[in-house]
């Protein structure tokens, strides 16, 4: 398709695609995986690009409720097609190279995603993960041939991150044979789970499983929640959609309360433990995490969904960049394309040699995660822990790179990338959430950090390592690992790059050209460089030693260091008396990402007083620098002198508590940008989660009921699209 010759290409683009050194076709096989999937790729595209509706007025300009019926009306279309290809299908290769086929051009027909995506990307895999067999055999095809709609409800009101804390109840009733489901509180109610709010007849529900008075913690439960006709919510449920949000505008994330709700007792999806007719409770799994396989399934996926993702935006930003000219240089010459700016390749390339960084790390991880999967069908569940510590932190490092390096993108595209139509902003929204979803950023890096401290304990006692982590074992020899620049690097790049490295030099080393090699080659170093400059801070202070400081005060350091532990400022902790749930504000990493923004507010504002006075100095003072660096470390060293001096002045008449509390902000202010580079301010509040009350569930709870969409029990687009295609009248 895209080999046909298009009229009227701008000619700065083609004159940049003619100086490319290499072949377009070689790099796009290797893309996908080969010639054959090239070909096979681009059959799919035609057949859909002459099947597809397409939209007549641009999403973005809808009303929510018609971009949603608008959003179904094209999933529908769309996955007629993808029942007919996948039914033509026998081998599983075939089948997962056939659905990330038809998921990579799915996103050609949405701005947002389709309500479908829960069940594509969460409500099957459940099943083939967390089915016995014969339940498998049961619900897999009705799921495959779209006969059900499902979802994924885990996420409560009151809990996200702590899946043991959910309160969602599901009690066996031995009489019954059924298990009777229950929100037992306002923050039990289920939230989130996409396509719940109007689209999904079935739902994954995540509940805690009591029988004969006992509670097993929690697990997975097949649930149907309207009425295969009239798509009414079933009697005893309250579900509905959650409101606007960021992006997803059109996955209808929905709510659900369960009020002695009954369902079969073959609702529990019963590959890993089961309950008897009578009630006992038997236990398969041998591991105890086995049941949060669909999150390490999804993480992995979402490297690639972030390699896809970045690949976009910086495929449109670059394209831009050769479009797009700005500023007379030269007198009488043409302005540069914006592309031959330094500054802009800054921008930019790094951005094209991570969508390369996370496209291979993902091949590599999703072959790791089918060698344990295998393993564990024999019984091995031993690379377990490693799977889930790499896939924790691999997810939670692309997505956050890949959205940060989107904005950079949407940046170096100027005023028009913020326009919709660039799509750089919903590719923006889109990839944020990811950071959140499937478990948050910091929590995620917590979790590796808990399997590295394992590991160290491991290399520690001299025992063997798996080869991924063994980097541990030789930076214990201090000859390997010395604090030169060459040793810090040497030992960053082991960690933080070396799967890049190999994986890229193994996948362009046979079959492909040299000039494919050199840009590859070029790619793979530009990660390395650049993430080895960036986070030099992180590689420098980890001398920041009581064992390995210059002077070798080791014991002093060590009992100084001892004494500042808030655990010794009380000689006994509350924990003694109690042990209370902790708020998330507790947690060190949270005040880490909150509290600078308090203490920016107050150094805006005083700065802005100062500013006002003296506009016109600083205005030429600010001019100043040749980058972006110098201005940016200028501007903010204006920001933390004047807070400095200002705050002093201002400071002097109040009240002593209240003097230190703001100099405490002034510090806190200088210290954090000695840290960091960004931080967020959020001025004006409307919000649900930060009222002033704290009734943050009750607040989210009244808003979610607000929503137009919950005016009307079944929207107009079941009758229209959903029924006649689940009766496959369409
Ligand atoms: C035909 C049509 C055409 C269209 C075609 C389209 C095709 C579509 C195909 C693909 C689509 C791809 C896109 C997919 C997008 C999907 C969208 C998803 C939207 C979002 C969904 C969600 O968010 S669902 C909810 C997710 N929730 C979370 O992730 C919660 C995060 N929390 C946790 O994971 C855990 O609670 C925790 C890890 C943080 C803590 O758990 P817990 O408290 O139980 O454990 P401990 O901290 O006490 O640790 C105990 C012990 O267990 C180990 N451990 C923890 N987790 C795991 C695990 N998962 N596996 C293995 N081990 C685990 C932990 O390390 C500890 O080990 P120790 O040895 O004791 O140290
Ligand atoms: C667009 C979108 C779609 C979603 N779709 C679904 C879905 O289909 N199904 C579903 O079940 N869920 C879904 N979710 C919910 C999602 O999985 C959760 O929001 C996510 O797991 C984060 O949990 P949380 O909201 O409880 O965050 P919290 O855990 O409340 O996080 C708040 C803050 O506390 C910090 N924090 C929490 N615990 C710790 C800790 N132990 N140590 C240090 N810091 C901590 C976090 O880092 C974060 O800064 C979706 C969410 C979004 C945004």
């Amino acid at each position: 398709m895209r080999n046909k010759p298009i009229a009227n290409v701008n000619a700065d683009l083609l004159k940049e695609r003619k100086n490319c050194s290499f072949d377009i076709e070689e790099l796009t096989n290797l893309i996908d995986g080969g010639k054959n999937q090239t070909a096979r790729r681009r059959e799919i595209e035609n057949m859909l690009l002459k099947n597809m509706p397409f939209d007549i007025i641009p999403e973005e300009c809808l009303s929510a409720k018609e971009k949603y019926e608008n959003a179904v009306r094209k999933s529908v279309a769309l996955n007629k097609i993808g029942v007919e290809l996948v039914s033509q299908v026998t081998k599983a290769k075939e089948l997962s190279d056939l659905t990330l086929t038809l998921r990579r051009v799915s996103d050609a027909y949405f701005r947002e995603v389709t309500p479908f995506l829960l069940h594509l990307g969460m409500f099957i895999p459940t099943i083939l993960g967390q089915c016995s067999d014969e339940q498998v055999a049961h619900w897999l095809p009705l799921a495959m041939q779209l006969k059900i709609i499902g979802t994924y409800a885990q996420t409560e009101l009151g809990h996200g991150t702590f899946i043991r804390g959910l309160e969602t109840t599901a009690t066996y009733d031995e009489r019954t044979e059924e298990f009777v489901l229950n929100s037992p509180t306002l923050s039990s109610s289920k939230w989130w789970a996409g396509g719940l709010g109007k689209t999904a007849n079935h739902c994954i529900v995540v509940a805690q499983l009591y029988t004969k008075g006992e509670c097993y913690g929690t697990h997975p439960f097949i649930v149907q929640i309207r009425d295969m006709d009239t798509h009414m919510p079933l009697k005893g449920l309250k579900v509905g959609e959650i409101g606007p949000r960021l992006g997803f505008q059109t996955a209808d994330n929905g709510f659900l309360v369960f009020d002695n709700f009954r369902i079969p007792r073959d609702s529990l999806m019963m590959k890993h433990a089961k309950v008897l007719k009578d009630g006992t409770y038997v236990k398969i799994a041998r591991h105890s995490k086995l049941t949060y396989g669909t999150m390490i399934f999804v993480r992995v996926l979402l490297v690639s969904e972030m390699a896809f993702n970045l690949s976009k935006a910086v495929t449109i930003a670059v394209r831009y960049s050769a479009v797009r000219r700005q500023s007379e240089l030269k007198p009488n010459e043409p302005e540069p394309q914006v592309l031959d700016y330094l500054t802009q390749q800054h921008k930019l390339f790094i951005s094209i040699s991570t969508v390369y960084a996370f496209q291979f790390t993902s091949n590599w991880l999703m072959k790791t995660y089918h060698t344990v999967q295998a393993n564990m069908k024999h019984g091995n569940t031993d690379a377990l822990p490693e799977l889930h510590a790499l896939s924790s932190c691999l997810k939670a490092i692309c997505t956050s790179d890949c959205s940060a390096a989107i904005e950079q993108c949407r940046f170096a595209c100027g005023g028009h990338g913020y326009m919709i139509s660039s799509n750089l902003p919903s590719l923006y929204a889109f990839t944020t959430a990811t950071r959140t979803y499937e478990g948050d950023y910091t929590v995620l890096l917590l979790q590796t950090a808990r399997f590295l401290v394992k590991t160290w304990e491991q290399v520690e006692l001299g025992n063997a390592v798996t080869p991924m982590v063994a980097y541990l074992a030789r930076h214990q020899n201090r000859e390997a690992w010395d604090e030169s620049p060459e040793g810090i690097i040497r030992a960053f790049e082991a960690i933080a790059a070396g799967v890049y490295q190999t994986e890229s030099v193994r996948s362009v080393s046979f079959g492909q050209s040299d000039a494919i090699k050199d840009v590859m080659k070029q790619l793979s170093d530009l990660y390395l460089l650049y993430w080895s400059l960036e986070r030099t801070g992180d590689l420098l202070t980890t001398l920041k030693s009581t064992l390995g400081s210059y002077d070798g005060r080791v014991y002093e350091r060590l009992m100084e260091e001892a004494l500042k532990s808030p655990l010794n400022q009380e000689p006994v902790n509350e924990s003694f008396h109690n042990e209370p749930e902790p708020q998330v504000m507790d947690f060190v990493s949270q005040q880490h990402k909150l509290f600078i923004g308090i203490a920016s507010y107050y150094s805006y504002s005083m700065t802005a007083l100062w500013l006002w006075d003296i506009l016109t100095k600083v205005t030429s003072e600010l001019g100043v620098g040749k980058t972006d660096r110098l201005p940016e470390s200028h501007g903010r060293a204006v920001f933390m002198s004047v807070f400095n001096s200002e705050m002093e002045k201002s400071v002097s008449s109040l009240s002593a508590p209240l003097q230190a509390v703001l100099r405490q902000l002034v510090e806190l202010y200088l210290y954090y940008w000695t840290l960091e580079k960004r931080g967020d301010l959020l001025l004006v509040l409307q919000s649900t989660l930060g009222s002033y009350d704290g009734r943050v569930y009750e607040r989210l709870m009244e808003e979610a009921l607000k929503n137009p969409p919950n005016k009307e029990p079944v929207n107009e687009s079941f009758h229209k699209y959903l029924k006649p295609f689940i009766q496959g009248k369409l």
